[in-house]
């Protein structure tokens, strides 16, 4: 795990492009802000080239598209992979919305991402595999994670983060877990898109490595909530969300080293 990625995003201030969804978009421009990268929130798909031309990393956003945002979407996409730009998908509430899964199936076909991060119901929706997800939420369901993400990962030909208690990083043969967080996050709507954003910081600074990328940045960003969680005497969503934001900007990669478990 190559912790010190996170001072690389410090130092070098990446330009993270986003398609976001407008429950989110605040917090996901704040969250790759206070880390230390540059945030840019896209609507127009004129400018798509342009966009993608000027930022180090793209991250796709599924959380609530119309038609003419889906063409953005596939148009970005599809600039990202000829810019040679990292391509990060967050598919938002795929397990509960078969219209969503289908058309998250099919950008995914017309291009190729390098980072899928969802939570287990919607990765599992990715696989194929039974799982009874819950809106935006992961659900609930009996198969192995470990195996779900792996499938996730083969069959899209990328890496895949599987987000929750612990998360699950795989490129479908080797895998990562990760045991830091806070069921604090949970309290929060858009901790899953910040993340989604933050791996495209990672990736931005990561020289191509993106399982690497994907792993530090869930290392980091649960660690990061933990710390939080560690200091508030009471479950405190609206506290926890602002000094989130505070730790994202100040906390060190020894405070992260300190309580750092993964595997
Ligand atoms: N029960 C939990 N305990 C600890 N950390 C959690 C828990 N649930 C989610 N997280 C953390 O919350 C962040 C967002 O992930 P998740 O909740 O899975 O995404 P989403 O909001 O898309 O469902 C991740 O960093 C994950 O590690
Ligand atoms: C509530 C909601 N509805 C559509 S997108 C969205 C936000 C999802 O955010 P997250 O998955 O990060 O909790
Ligand atoms: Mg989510």
């Amino acid at each position: 795990m190559k912790i010190d990625l996170l001072n690389q995003i410090r130092q070098t201030n990446p330009v993270v492009l986003n398609i976001s969804n407008f429950v989110t978009v605040q917090d996901v421009a704040n969250g790759i802000n206070a880390i230390g990268a540059s945030p840019i929130m896209s609507e127009e798909i004129g400018e798509t080239d342009e966009m993608v031309g000027i930022s180090n990393a793209v991250a796709l956003n599924l959380g609530a598209f119309s038609k003419p945002q889906v063409d953005h979407i596939l148009a970005m996409g599809k600039a990202a992979n000829a810019q040679h730009k990292p391509l990060v998908i967050d598919p938002v509430a795929v397990g509960a919305i078969s219209y969503r899964k289908k058309v998250a199936l099919d950008l995914m076909n017309q291009f190729q991402v390098d980072v899928i991060r969802g939570n287990a119901g919607e990765i599992a929706a990715l696989a194929d595999v039974a799982w009874d997800a819950k809106g935006i939420d992961a659900g609930s369901g009996n198969q192995d994670v470990v195996e779900v993400a792996k499938a996730a990962a083969k069959k899209q030909h990328c890496v895949v983060i599987l987000s929750g208690e612990t998360d699950i990083i795989t490129d479908g043969q080797h895998v990562a877990r990760v045991f830091n967080g806070t069921p604090l996050f949970q309290l929060h709507v858009g901790s899953g898109d910040m993340l989604s954003s933050i791996v495209g910081a990672f990736c931005a600074v990561s020289d191509g490595d993106y399982f690497e990328a994907a792993q530090t940045a869930c290392l980091v960003f649960a660690s990061i909530g933990q710390i939080v969680a560690e200091q508030l005497n009471e479950e405190r969503p609206g506290t926890f969300a602002a000094r989130l934001m505070d730790e994202l900007h100040l906390a060190s990669v020894a405070d992260i080293e300190k309580i750092a478990q993964f595997d």
